[in-house]
């Protein structure tokens, strides 16, 4: 049987360059992750493509997929709904491989109670009015979405006490490399203590 992969979890305010250090990080030869793709009932930006940046829905047919229990966690974030489908999840985890997740904050704390052995990281903005800048720079949200953004990331910033860490997104190739430490310590670490029982059950 081969052993479950593990569950990462990206997670911090809008515009703080989740996306961005996802891709970076996906570019790198030795990277060996799964990205999980969300659904959305948001409009596709310029560019964004469906099946490849989201899988775009109708609300009747997000609603669905909730009443379907097909989300692991769903949340409704500036007028829109943003889940993450169970089935790849559960299949990709179950084949031993690592599933990536790039979710808002309410998500991460669902995805946290139903999995509590992921390993959740918080990517954090220099400070927040850099966030902003980036936010605004990016140039896809009108003004009063950046500032319904902007207030959603205050409260957001108050719990990333609650993730195992904090990386913060300082640049980007940094971040990057801060988070492939942070897997393969999490990965060291989970195979001394499979180690750790299996010698214990030879010698019991
Ligand atoms: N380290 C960085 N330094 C400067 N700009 C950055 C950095 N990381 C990302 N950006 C820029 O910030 C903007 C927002 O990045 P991105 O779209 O990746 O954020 P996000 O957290 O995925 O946002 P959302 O949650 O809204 O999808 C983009 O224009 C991106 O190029
Ligand atoms: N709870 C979830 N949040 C998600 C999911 N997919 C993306 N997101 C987050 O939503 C906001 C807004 O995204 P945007 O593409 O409209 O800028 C951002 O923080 C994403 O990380 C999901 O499946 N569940």
């Amino acid at each position: 049987m081969c052993e479950r992969g593990l569950l990462i979890v990206l997670s911090g305010p809008s515009g703080v360059g989740k996306g961005t250090v996802r891709k970076a990080l996906f570019s790198q030869p030795d990277i060996n992750l799964h990205y999980s793709i969300s659904v959305t009932t948001r409009k596709p930006r310029e560019g964004e493509v469906d099946g490849v940046d989201y899988f775009f829905k109708t609300r009747e047919e997000f609603e669905q997929m909730i009443r379907e229990n097909k989300l692991l966690e769903w949340a409704e974030y500036v007028g829109n709904y943003y889940g993450t489908p169970i089935d790849y999840v559960e299949k990709t985890l179950q084949e031993g491989k690592d599933v990536f997740l790039e979710i808002e904050v309410q998500g991460a704390l669902q995805v946290r109670k139903a999995f509590p052995e992921g390993l959740f990281i918080f990517l954090a903005p220099p400070s927040l009015s850099e966030l902003k800048k980036r936010i605004v720079t990016r140039g896809t949200e009108s003004e009063e979405l950046i500032n319904n953004r902007m207030k959603a990331a205050r409260e957001e910033l108050e719990m990333m006490d609650a993730y195992d860490y904090v990386v913060e997104n300082d640049k980007v190739e940094l971040a990057c490399e801060r988070i492939k430490a942070i897997v393969t310590a999490e990965h060291c670490k989970r195979e001394r203590v499979a180690q750790r029982y299996k010698k214990m059950l030879e010698v019991e």
